[in-house]
């Protein structure tokens, strides 16, 4: 059996509720999968949703550029960073970073819920056939 696909999830405060709702929606998906997330975004979704998460330091501690680092060192499959675009961050730079990372190494990226979704499609399919 293939490895679980391992996803990294990571949510601007503005955004962290519409995370935990999205991720409660398809636990069943997330829970067959290994899950990475920055550290209150992570704290988040243990504590509510009782999952097991890797975190690494918070965002505007640093946890985007060690999830950006594990991305250029292949140890994650997928990213959905709902970001919120209407809120300045402290930290831009090291969201630019690991958007770029992604962009440089072609790892599915989602921004938004409507993206995260459609991963969360191939998600499923990656994990029916990892199965059979
Ligand atoms: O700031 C973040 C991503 O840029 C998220 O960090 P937290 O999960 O620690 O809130």
């Amino acid at each position: 059996m293939m490895e679980k696909p391992k996803v990294a999830l990571i949510a601007h405060d503005k955004k962290k509720i519409d995370l935990i709702m999205f991720v409660k929606e398809n636990l069943e998906t997330f829970k067959a999968c290994e899950l990475y997330a920055t550290g209150t975004t992570g704290k988040f979704l243990s504590e509510k949703l009782k999952l097991i998460v890797n975190t690494v330091h918070s965002g505007p501690l640093g946890g985007d550029i060690q999830i950006g680092s594990m991305l250029v060192e292949g140890r994650m499959d997928f990213v959905i960073f709902l970001r919120d675009p209407l809120t300045a961050q402290p930290h831009e730079p090291d969201i630019s970073a690991l958007m770029r990372v992604c962009d440089v190494l072609n790892i599915p990226l989602a921004t938004n819920l409507a993206t995260a979704e459609a991963l969360v499609v191939e998600l499923k399919s990656i994990l029916k056939n990892s199965k059979t």
